[in-house]
């Protein structure tokens, strides 16, 4: 690799090394051209003007000369451009030092030279990454008048200030010295060597952080609350460990397949979830030949009685709703339970499912010591997962289990603004929402990316759809009205790239695992920081691609409070506020109800 030095920047160039002075730099800058293809933006100079006659006066010669040795190395024809190749994040760089070099900014305490952390119409309210706000400072937000219509138009981002998910970053990258933790792989869990296999397969070579702290955890046999951000991981986090013990299990003491009961439940709040679940789980116990089978509500009892016909799987992955309806009617029983997962927790306690939660608990014998865990007859172990995590949530469990026996995996970013993935608001007026949609699916159609937009009820979904069909824009929607047989398919449809745009309520924002989405639109501003943390956290995921996007369009006065503190949080890079207490008292979400009708 070849490179262009300026100063302490290295660029990559594919050319010889230059080293030039800030002086030749400030003057390539401003006869440079940019032409932006992609993310990538191309610079040009025009030859001609590096001469010795125009720079002899103020660049060494030494230097001109090996400038001028180098160009003749980048161009045949000294007059033709020379074209220098360099990264997005670069520019956004040069175009901050050109702002500080402007003596309008001189003074600007939040702006240094580097990055940007918060980019705003008005650079006023710039702020750099390198800036820290002193604990009493009050900072300056972008959004502060975004409550008067005057304020239409405004925007500003929080940018991207890593490339990687914070689960993803090896250990030395985030300080810590034991770089090499960093280099294991799965099998240093000692797991069956088949399903590091089938990991490998999937490319899945080294755990995540959260599944370096909760897959032993759940090994040794604890009750756990296992609280990460969206995409780290959680999923593999709980499904490997007991996978493991139910193969490890099943080789001590053999049975028929008639003998077959349920040993583990995990319960997800929507049928996509479950389809997906279900999905990750056959993948990675296909080589034992466990049986895994999904119940999901809407379809009606004989449906589920169905998924049972053939025997009990050793796996069921479940809406809440399905599981009781199964075991009321007598399908299934959880005799032999020997896990139960609950999944995406924040929607899973609030108050349109913690009836029934608490009805499946009163079904299960959960373990309360460590040694209720292990042995011919033993009791559940209970893995509690989440990307918010409730406040509320010991009220319920309290009832089941002895909570000093749970652990706490809690991630380090948890209730984060997600740093790798870049977030916009825009201010903007009701009625101009769908023209601003039209432009950003234009922009994204380009990189053939999934989009998802979010809005808030299942009718604005419907409105929507009928405006973008209007527009020619194809699309697909997912909402919780609709009929459990229409909404079949469409979410793996969407996955598969059958279609590239996905207008969707809440439903898709829990737990859906959306690789090939590269830009979130909040068409309606999400109601609580923790619907916006879970929409946000479609993009940037694990294994995923880099770049992902979120766009926010801000109408209400009540979106604007939200903003607000979600700005304040960015800029202070703490964690959200007040997510504790929305869950303690959640919304009612009626769209997840829906598949329990
Ligand atoms: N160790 C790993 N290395 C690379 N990719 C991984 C690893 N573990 C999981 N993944 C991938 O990361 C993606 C996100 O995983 P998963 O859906 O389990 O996240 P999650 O934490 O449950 O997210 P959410 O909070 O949104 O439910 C999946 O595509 C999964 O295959």
């Amino acid at each position: 690799m070849k490179y262009l030095l300026f100063n302490k920047f290295v660029y990559s160039t594919g050319h010889p090394i230059f080293t030039i002075s800030r002086v030749l730099w400030k003057y390539l800058v401003s006869t440079m051209q940019s032409v932006k293809v992609g993310r990538c933006v191309f610079l040009a100079f025009k030859l001609s003007r590096v001469t010795r006659s125009s720079y002899s006066s103020r660049v060494g010669s030494g230097q001109i000369a090996s400038i001028s040795a180098g160009l003749r190395g980048m161009t045949t024809a000294s007059s033709q451009p020379v074209v220098i190749r360099i990264p997005r994040r670069m520019q956004e760089r040069i175009e901050n030092i050109k702002q500080m070099q402007s003596k309008k900014f001189d003074k600007l305490p939040t702006v240094k030279p580097g990055r940007l952390l918060i980019k705003s119409k008005n650079p006023q309210l710039n702020q750099s990454v390198g800036y820290t706000l002193g604990k009493f400072e009050q900072p300056v937000l972008t959004s502060k008048g975004w409550k008067s219509n005057k304020a239409s138009g405004d925007y500003f981002s929080i940018n991207s200030i890593q490339n990687a998910p914070p689960s993803v970053l090896k250990q030395k990258d985030r300080g810590d010295d034991s770089a090499s933790t960093s280099q294991k792989t799965f099998n240093y869990f000692n797991i069956c060597p088949e399903l590091v296999k089938t990991l490998q397969s999937q490319n899945i070579i080294h755990p995540t952080t959260v599944q370096m702290q909760t897959i032993p955890k759940i090994l040794n046999g604890r009750n756990i609350l296992c609280a990460a951000e969206t995409g780290s991981g959680k999923t593999l986090a709980y499904l490997l460990p007991i996978i493991h013990r139910l193969q490890a299990d099943r080789q001590e003491e053999p049975f028929a397949d008639t003998e077959r009961n349920i040993r583990a439940v995990v319960i997800v709040p929507s049928r996509e979830l479950a389809e997906q679940v279900t999905s990750v789980a056959r993948s990675v116990s296909k080589p034992f030949g466990l049986v895994v089978k999904v119940a999901g509500g809407g379809r009606g009892v004989g449906n589920i009685k169905a998924a049972f016909t053939h025997g009990q799987p050793d796996v069921l992955v479940a809406t809440p709703g399905a599981l009781l309806k199964a075991l009321w009617k007598h399908f299934i029983n959880l005799n032999e339970l020997n896990f139960l997962v609950i999944d995406e927790a924040d929607t899973m306690f609030d108050e349109s499912f913690a009836g029934m939660l608490e009805n499946i608990l009163s079904h299960t014998e959960v373990a309360s010591r460590l040694s209720e865990t292990v042995g011919l007859v033993r009791k559940a172990q209970l893995v509690v997962v989440g990307a918010t995590f409730p406040g509320g949530i010991g009220e319920v469990l309290g009832k089941v289990t002895d909570l000093a026996s749970m652990v706490t995996v809690k991630s380090r970013m948890l209730h984060h603004l997600m740093p790798h993935v870049k977030q916009t608001f825009l201010r903007v007026k009701g009625a101009d929402k769908i023209l601003e949609l039209n432009q950003a699916l234009k922009k994204a159609e380009v990189e053939h990316k999934g989009i998802l937009v979010f809005c808030n009820s299942a009718s604005t979904v419907n409105w929507l759809g009928y405006s973008l069909e209007e527009m020619s824009v194809r699309h697909m929607r997912l909402q919780g009205e609709m009929p459990a047989t229409m909404r079949e398919g469409i979410f793996k449809n969407f996955q598969k790239g059958n279609v590239d745009v996905l207008i969707c309520t809440d439903i898709a924002s829990r737990g859906l695992d959306t690789q090939r989405v590269g830009l979130i639109v909040n068409y309606d501003f999400p109601e609580t920081h923790t619907d916006y943390i879970h929409r946000a956290g479609r993009v940037g995921r694990a294994g995923g691609s880099e770049g992902g996007e979120v766009l926010s369009f801000v109408t209400h006065p009540w979106d604007v409070e939200l903003v607000q503190r979600i700005e304040t949080a960015a800029r202070r890079r703490t964690t959200l506020p007040g997510m504790e207490s929305e869950i303690q008292k959640p919304s009612h979400k009626t769209d997840f109800h829906k598949d329990e009708k």
